[in-house]
């Protein structure tokens, strides 16, 4: 385990329940500071709520979260950690400069940073508009220019590309770069396979567990795959002998053996969940 002072994130034995569900049951990670970390895995395998923990928002049952050298959740953190979630979380009354002139003052950042958030996410022919009247993409990325505010040390980023066109998502994927090149750490989820290769590291997740925690080079040269979406398979089918699907085999457990600790109100049930990862 990297030491607290290397690292933007240092997380040990975490465990979550929501409702009935044993969301994450003692999950250890590491993230690394100034680096472009992506979380990836099938829906509903624990993505948002390690996310949550890490930001302080989620009630955990136990286990350890530190972010930036301090308890996840603490005062200390409150300007120093950028949050985007998957709903878009500006006002549809305002446009989007007032939205941005308006958090610029919640937090207490500089009068300059609403310019910079809007040149950042490209929102420059938009600044006057109603978030009411933007497009799909053009309201997660006001989201997203509102996290940048205060320039945050870690930014958390919920799928900040669902919804976006290529060009769009290049662009914001090379914003992510020149924010790391700075300093800042970034954890940003996805379950766009795709995506991963953009990622300086990669932390695969499966059911509330870390399947892997690499690189995108590591990860294809250890698992010979040719791509990330068919690395993430070739793990699983490693962990889970069930999920050999189109393999033909004898041995290992029937496609309907009991899977320990599969959770209760999954979204996602087996296969499907493989054939999720697999798109
Ligand atoms: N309030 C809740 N009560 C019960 N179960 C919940 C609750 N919130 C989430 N869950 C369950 O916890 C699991 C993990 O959910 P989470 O939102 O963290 O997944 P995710 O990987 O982010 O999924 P997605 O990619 O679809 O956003 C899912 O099985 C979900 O159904």
């Amino acid at each position: 385990m990297m030491n607290s002072g290397d690292a933007a994130v240092v997380i040990e034995g975490l465990r979550v329940r929501r409702g009935r569900t044993k969301v994450l049951d003692g999950l250890d990670l590491s993230i690394p500071r100034g680096q472009v970390v992506g979380l990836l895995g099938p829906s509903g395998c624990g993505k948002t709520t390690l996310m949550r923990s890490i930001v302080g928002v989620q009630r955990v049952a136990g286990g350890r979260v530190e972010v930036l050298g301090q308890p996840a959740g603490s005062g200390a953190l409150r300007h120093r950690v950028g949050y985007v979630t998957q709903a878009a979380s500006v006002y549809d009354d305002l446009t989007v400069r007032q939205n941005l002139a308006y958090f610029r003052r919640v937090l207490g950042a500089g009068r300059d940073d609403v310019d910079r958030a809007i040149d950042a996410t490209d929102l420059r022919a938009n600044a006057g508009q109603l978030v009411s009247t933007l497009s799909g993409g053009q309201r997660s990325r006001v989201s997203l220019a509102a996290a940048l505010l205060g320039s945050p040390d870690l930014l958390v980023l919920d799928e900040p590309t669902v919804g976006l066109d290529p060009l769009l998502r290049v662009e914001l994927w090379s914003l992510f770069h020149r924010l790391a090149d700075g300093g800042t750490s970034l954890l940003i989820s996805s379950h766009v396979m795709d995506e991963a290769t953009r990622c300086d590291r990669l932390l695969l997740m499966r059911e509330g567990a870390i399947l892997a925690d690499t690189t995108p080079e590591e990860l294809l040269a250890e698992t010979g795959a040719a791509d990330a979406e068919g690395a993430f398979l070739t793990l699983l089918r490693r962990h889970h002998p069930r999920h050999a699907l189109d393999e033909p085999t004898t041995d290992g457990p029937p496609p309907d053996a009991p899977v320990p600790e599969q959770p209760e109100s999954s979204r996602q049930h087996g296969g499907t969940s493989d054939e999720e990862a697999a798109r």
